[in-house]
This record gives C-alpha cells, sequence and structure tokens, in this order.
C-alpha cells in the first residue's frame, strides 16, 4: 500500500522509528516531517497527510503528535477521513474491522516504538471485514459529515 506520515515536533522521533518498519512490511511510504524538534503545529501536517488519503494519492494515513489527541482531532475534521487514536493491539485491529479507518494517530510521549511497531504492522495489516452492520454504522457517520458540512 501507499502510506502518508507525518507529525508534529512531539511525535517526530518515534516517527522516525517506524519508518524502516513500515518499509519492511513492503509498503510505499512518503514522509510529510517534521523531521526535528522545532515546535511546529499538528493541524498542519494532520492535513498534509489526510489530503494524500482523501486525493487517493496514499492508501493510508498515519499520524503521531505528543498524545494522538490533537492529531486526530484535525484528521477527523477532514471528509472522507476516519481517523483512529490507538495505543493497543486489540484497538488497532478492531478498528479496522468494525470502522475501517483510514488514518491511524498514535502519542509518542504515550507509547514507545516497540508497541507502535505492533500497532502500525496490525493495522496495516488486517482488513476491514465487511459486516452489514459496520457498513450501516460507518454510512451514519458519513451522513453526519455531510449534514455538518451543510451547517457548520
Ligand atoms: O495536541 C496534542 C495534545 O493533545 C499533541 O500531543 C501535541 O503534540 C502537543 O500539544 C504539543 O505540546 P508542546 O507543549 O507544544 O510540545
Amino acid at each position: 500500500m501507499k502510506i502518508a506520515i507525518g507529525a508534529d515536533h512531539a511525535g517526530y522521533r518515534l516517527k522516525a522509528e517506524l519508518l524502516e518498519f513500515i518499509r519492511s512490511l513492503g509498503h510505499e511510504l512518503e514522509d510529510f516531517g517534521a523531521h526535528g524538534p522545532e515546535s511546529v503545529d499538528y493541524p498542519d501536517f494532520a492535513s498534509a497527510v489526510c489530503n494524500q488519503v482523501v486525493s487517493g494519492k496514499a492508501d493510508r494515513g498515519i499520524l503521531i503528535c505528543g498524545t494522538g489527541i490533537g492529531m486526530s482531532i484535525a484528521a477527523n475534521k477532514v471528509p472522507g477521513i476516519r481517523c483512529a487514536l490507538v495505543h493497543d493491539v486489540f484497538s488497532a485491529k478492531a478498528t479496522r474491522e468494525h470502522n475501517d479507518t483510514n488514518v491511524l494517530a498514535m502519542g509518542e510521549r504515550v507509547i514507545g516504538p516497540g508497541l507502535a511497531q505492533e500497532i502500525v504492522g496490525t493495522w496495516l495489516a488486517t482488513e476491514f471485514s465487511q459486516g452489514e452492520r459496520h457498513k450501516n454504522r460507518i454510512g451514519k457517520v458519513c451522513a453526519l459529515e455531510a449534514q455538518s458540512n451543510l451547517h457548520p
């Protein structure tokens, strides 16, 4: 798959530790920064990565900040993005199977690189279950998104 990845100053180290791992799984990876500790704003990187996903230039996106919370909030404002903030392997699998998430958010100040690798590997490898109940619920989420775009 084509993966877009981005982080802020509080997530760039974990991002750097994941690059080789993701490539070793056979994925094509584009890194949208940040690359250093200078203070930056997470919505800028969420925007860059999510635009790749909604435009079809990337199949999935991965976002890292201090907690993953800012990135997940920003990502979920982009129409067409379903972003999950995940810090455990069970949720990584469940959010692909049930929510068909296309963006994963994690927090460098919350988890270490070993667990992050397990989460990313699981999330990238897990298919959407195609369950009718899940499709129905995702459809309702999309309806909420369409409604909020009409009435901001
Ligand atoms: O948005 C966040 C908090 O939910 C992210 O973790 C940011 O990375 C964090 O706010 C950055 O904090 P800093 O004090 O500017 O380093």
